[in-house]
Formats: C-alpha cells, structure tokens, sequence
C-alpha cells in the first residue's frame, strides 16, 4: 500500500501531534510535511497530499473534505498565538494587514471586524503597506504582546462574540480514508497530547511566554461538539463576507 501523505503545521501548536505521530508505527506508513497552514491548505486542496491539519476557513474549498481525527487545534477563550496587533483602539482601525501564513485567522479577523466589532475595514496583503493594525498567528506572536499598544487575542474575541470555543485546524482529507488507518492515526495524536511534558522539555525557552500554559490550557485540541459548531457559525459568517449588499 502507498503511504499516506500528509502535511501538518510547522509551528509548536502541532508539535505534540508530531510527536505521536514519529513515536508510533504509524511513521513508516505516512509521509509527513511540515508546512506553514496556508501552505497545509493548498496541498490539501490540490491534492498534493491526502489529508493535512487544514485551516477550517479553507476547508470548503477541499474536495470530498471529511474530518479523520477527534483531535485539532482550538481553543476555548484566549489562544495566545492569533491575534490582531494594532497602534489604535479597535473601533479606530481603518487598515489591516493580513498574515500570509494564515487562512483560518485571516478570516477570522475579518468575520471579528464585521460583525462583532461592526467595522468597515480595509485589508492588504501587501508587506510594504503601513496599516493601522495586522493579523499575526503562530510562533512569531510569542513574546511579542508588549511591542503593541492594542492586542486582541482573537479566540477571546470570538468567545465574547458567541460564547463558543474555536477551532483554527483540523486534520481533514480529500478522499476516503480506512477506519483502520485512521484509528492508528487518533491513537498516535493521543499518544503525542499525552506526551506533551517529553515535548516541552526539548522546546528552548521564550522570553515572555508560558510555553507549558499554551500546551496545556490555551491549546485545546478535542473536537468537541461545541467546536463543531463554532465551524459551521464561523463558516457562515466568512459567506456572509462574499456577499455584497445592494
Ligand atoms: C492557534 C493557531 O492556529 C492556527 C491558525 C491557522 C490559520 O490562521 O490559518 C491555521 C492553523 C493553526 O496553526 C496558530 O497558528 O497560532
């Protein structure tokens, strides 16, 4: 049989399903790529891959999308790596710069903007553009909150707008996928979140963050029934974005 291919994010939010993934069997079935979620999105959309920790913004786009694993990366309230970063108050923001790593967070920024916050803002992608506020995700956010003058957690955001936890990612395919590799693969991501102690203590230490708060309780990585439905709420808001009102 053909290994499975799959591409995971490159940040330390995956790390322990990596190391489920490289202390089980399941390793020499697999052949696994670690890649920054946008990237994760579009092998998983052309198919370059069988199945990656996909961006749920981007998971309409996958064809035959269906969720494998029990496991993804949410959180419920502040997540402490997605945030907008801003030199003005939210309800002074007219510019915003987009995160080329993100799709899931990139949306959300503008779903938070819209209906939460209820702003008219405008959105680059352009680096050499100066804006009032960006969107920043992953491992680079650590340790930065105290560069910004106005910090938004945006899992805090969009609990206090729906009083639902989040999910960001989860491990979605683009074709069917056997009960029995999928069972080995929950286990090795459970195995990995049991471990998560062994992978603190071989990540370096960040000025400013609380690497073991993150793993443990920003993090959150069950697919829960709540989060589900945070998907399909969240999903609804980004089409109500396409739509132009007349
Ligand atoms: C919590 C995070 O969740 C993520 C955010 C994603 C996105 O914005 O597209 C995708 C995958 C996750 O890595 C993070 O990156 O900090």
């Amino acid at each position: 049989m053909n290994n499975i291919k799959i591409s995971a994010v490159a940040y330390t939010n995956t790390k322990a399903f990596i190391y489920g993934l490289e202390h089980s069997d399941i390793i020499n079935k697999i052949d696994l790529s670690l890649d920054i979620p946008s990237e994760c999105a579009a092998k998983v959309i052309s198919g370059e891959v069988d199945l990656g920790l996909m961006p749920v913004a981007a998971i309409p786009f996958v064809p035959n999308a269906n969720i494998v694993a029990d496991y993804c990366i949410g959180s419920d309230g502040a997540v402490n790596s997605v945030f907008i970063f801003s030199d003005v108050p939210v309800a002074e923001i007219k510019t915003l710069r987009l995160d080329a790593h993100s799709r899931t967070s990139n949306n959300l920024a503008k779903v938070l903007l819209k209906f939460h916050w209820k702003l008219e803002v405008e959105f680059t992608t352009d680096p050499t553009v100066k804006t009032d506020a960006i969107v920043l995700i992953g491992d680079r956010t650590f340790g930065k909150k105290e560069d910004f003058t106005f910090v938004y957690d945006m899992g805090e955001e969009w609990k206090n707008f729906t009083g639902l936890p989040f999910m960001y990612a989860a491990w979605v395919a683009n074709k069917e996928i056997s009960q029995e590799f999928k069972t080995e693969f929950n286990a090795a991501l459970k195995f990995g979140l049991a471990h998560r102690s062994e992978v603190l203590k071989d990540l370096p230490q960040i000025p400013n963050f609380d690497l073991e708060d993150y793993l443990y309780h920003k993090l959150q990585f069950d697919v829960t029934d709540d989060r589900k439905k945070a998907m399909n709420l969240f999903l609804a808001y980004i089409e109500q974005l396409e739509k132009v009102s007349v």
